[in-house]
Parts: C-alpha cells; structure tokens; sequence
C-alpha cells in the first residue's frame, strides 16, 4: 500500500468525500482544502506528495494557486494535476504554464484517474530519489572518504574563495599546514589498517578543536590543511598548537601508541597567490620538522 499524501483542492464537499475515498482506498493519506489560499496553508503543513487541484473556486482559483505553489521553494516541484470540467485548449495552456503536470476532466473515471495519479506520483519518488543522490554524490565529491575532512580539490578551491573575501573585506586570513611525523615507523609496526585509525583519530582532533568558520581538510596522504578566515598569525598559531599538544596527549589505538605531528602556519598576504601562500606554510612545517618534530613554526 502507498503512504503518499495526496491533497485534494476542491470547493464542493461532496466532490472532497468522493475523491477522498477513492485515494484512499487505493492506500494514499488524504489531505483537504476547499479554496486555494487554503489550499497554500494546508500543502505547507503536509507537504504533499501530489496535489488535485479544481480551477474554478471562490477567493483564489485553482490557476493562481498553482502558480503560488511553483514560487514557494518547498513545494515547487509537487506535481499538480488539474481535476476540471473546465477543458477549453485556452484552459488546458493555461493550467500547463502555471505548473501543472496533468489534466483530469470531470467527471472522471476512477481507474483513470488513480492510473494517472499513480504515475505522477511514481515521477515524483525517482524525482526525489534523484535529488538525495545527487546531494549525496555532491558530499562525497568534496570530502576525504577515510576521515570525512575536506579533501584536496575542495580545500584548494576554499582556500582561493577564502583569500579573494578576505581581500575584499580588508581581513587577516592563515593557513595551517601539518603532516604526521615518523608515520612509516607507525604503518611499519602496526600495520596500515592502525595506520588508518590513526589518520581518523588525529582528523577528529583537528575537527573538534578548530571553529565552525575554521576549513579543515586532509590535503594529502598524512597531511592536513585548516583554512582560518578571519583569523592573524598569532591566534592560527595559538590554534595550531592546541591541536599538536591534544594529537600528542591522546592514545592513538591502545594505551602506547602516541604520534606526533608537525605544522607550519602563515598569514596571507595582500596580491599573495594562494600557491605561494601553501609554499609558505609547507617549508615553515617543514623547517618544524627540520629543527626536531612535534613543533610548529611561524
Ligand atoms: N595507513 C595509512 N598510511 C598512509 C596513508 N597515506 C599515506 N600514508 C603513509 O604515510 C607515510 C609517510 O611517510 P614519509 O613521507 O616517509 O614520512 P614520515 O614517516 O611521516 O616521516 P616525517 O614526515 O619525516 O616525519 C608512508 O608510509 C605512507 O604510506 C593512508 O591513507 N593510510
């Protein structure tokens, strides 16, 4: 049995009943309003999956309803079947350019009629499917599949989007650069599965600490990347060094296991590329490196 939401729009109640207890019959939940600007508040609150809308009603007609209905962001796409005596071509255009989907005449033939509902409301449900997996092939795009960080591309594209507001706007922006140290010892002795967790735990350290407005992201295999608009040398610094001091108190997989990481942190500046500005941030991570590990640089 279907458990879609059909709203019928229909100023004689009588139609309402009969129309009511045919959907409902064949499984739908049914949902009723007697003129169009009812019809706007009803749709709102039960989000329909379909709407069987009659064109000549007192206060709003069935046209201007439609059309109401295609402006409102959450209801633009339910699919609107006009269910009319009225039948003209000029009728049948015009219910076509407010929206509609489909037309019905009455008085219909209930098999008819739950065919053509059945069909719009199966268009609807891959419409929707479609959507959720289009979201969802949008996030995977953009992020990291191992730790859920941004990944490469998008931290690039962030980063440039990032530094042309912060232009605009007269703000300070930084960019923290760090990689894990002696992580081949870690894969080595534990094994690249561990070598994982670790990746995911030190990704949740970085997730938690940083702020909302703060883009974090794994920019290669153990090294990650945060994006800080608004935000001077000093307090990315201050920043940095709140994740390598938590990264270095935290047990990675089971008591013992410690990993360290390394950072470089710098301020863009004025007409910078954002090539030259990663450079900066990369050889200051690695003079950290350079001059003992488990340090960050400025
Ligand atoms: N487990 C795991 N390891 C990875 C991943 N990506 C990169 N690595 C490992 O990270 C290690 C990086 O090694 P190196 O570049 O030699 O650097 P390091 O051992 O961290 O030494 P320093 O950076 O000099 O401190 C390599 O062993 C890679 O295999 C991953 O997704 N999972």
């Amino acid at each position: 049995m279907s458990q879609e939401t059909i709203l019928i729009v229909d100023d004689v109640p009588q139609n309402l009943q009969v129309l009511g207890q045919v959907l409902s019959q064949e499984g739908y939940r049914v949902a009723v309003a007697t003129n169009g600007v009812q019809a706007l508040d009803v749709a709102a609150r039960v989000q329909p999956d379909l709407i069987l809308l009659d064109i000549m009603m007192p206060e709003m007609d069935g046209f201007e309803a439609c059309r109401r209905f295609k402006e409102l962001e959450d209801l633009a796409n339910v699919p609107v079947i006009f269910l009319t005596a009225r039948n003209s071509t000029e009728d049948v255009v015009t219910g076509f350019d407010a929206g509609a989907v489909d037309f019905i005449s009455k008085p219909f033939i209930n098999v008819e009629l739950l065919a053509r509902v059945k069909t719009q409301v199966r268009i609807n449900n891959l419409m929707k499917e479609l959507e959720q997996k289009n979201k969802e092939l949008e996030e995977k795009a953009i992020h990291d599949d191992l730790t859920g960080l941004f990944n490469h591309g998008y931290m690039f594209e962030q980063l440039s989007y990032s530094q042309e507001v912060s232009r605009r706007y007269h703000k300070s922006l930084s960019v923290i650069m760090f990689d894990l140290d002696h992580f081949k010892e870690v894969n080595d002795t534990w094994g690249h599965q561990v070598g994982d967790t670790v990746l995911q735990k030190v990704s949740d350290i970085i997730k938690d600490t940083v702020r909302q407005v703060d883009i974090a992201g794994r920019y290669g295999g153990e090294e990650f990347m945060i994006v800080c608009p608004e935000t001077s040398l000093e307090n990315a610094q201050m920043l940095a060094e709140r994740i390598r001091e938590g990264i270095e108190q935290t047990d990675m997989h089971e008591k013992g296991l410690r990993v360290t990481i390394s950072g470089g942190v710098a301020e863009s500046h004025e007409d910078e590329p954002v090539e030259k500005l990663v450079n900066r941030a990369d050889e200051l991570l690695y003079k950290s490196k350079s001059e003992g590990r488990n340090r960050i640089s400025h």
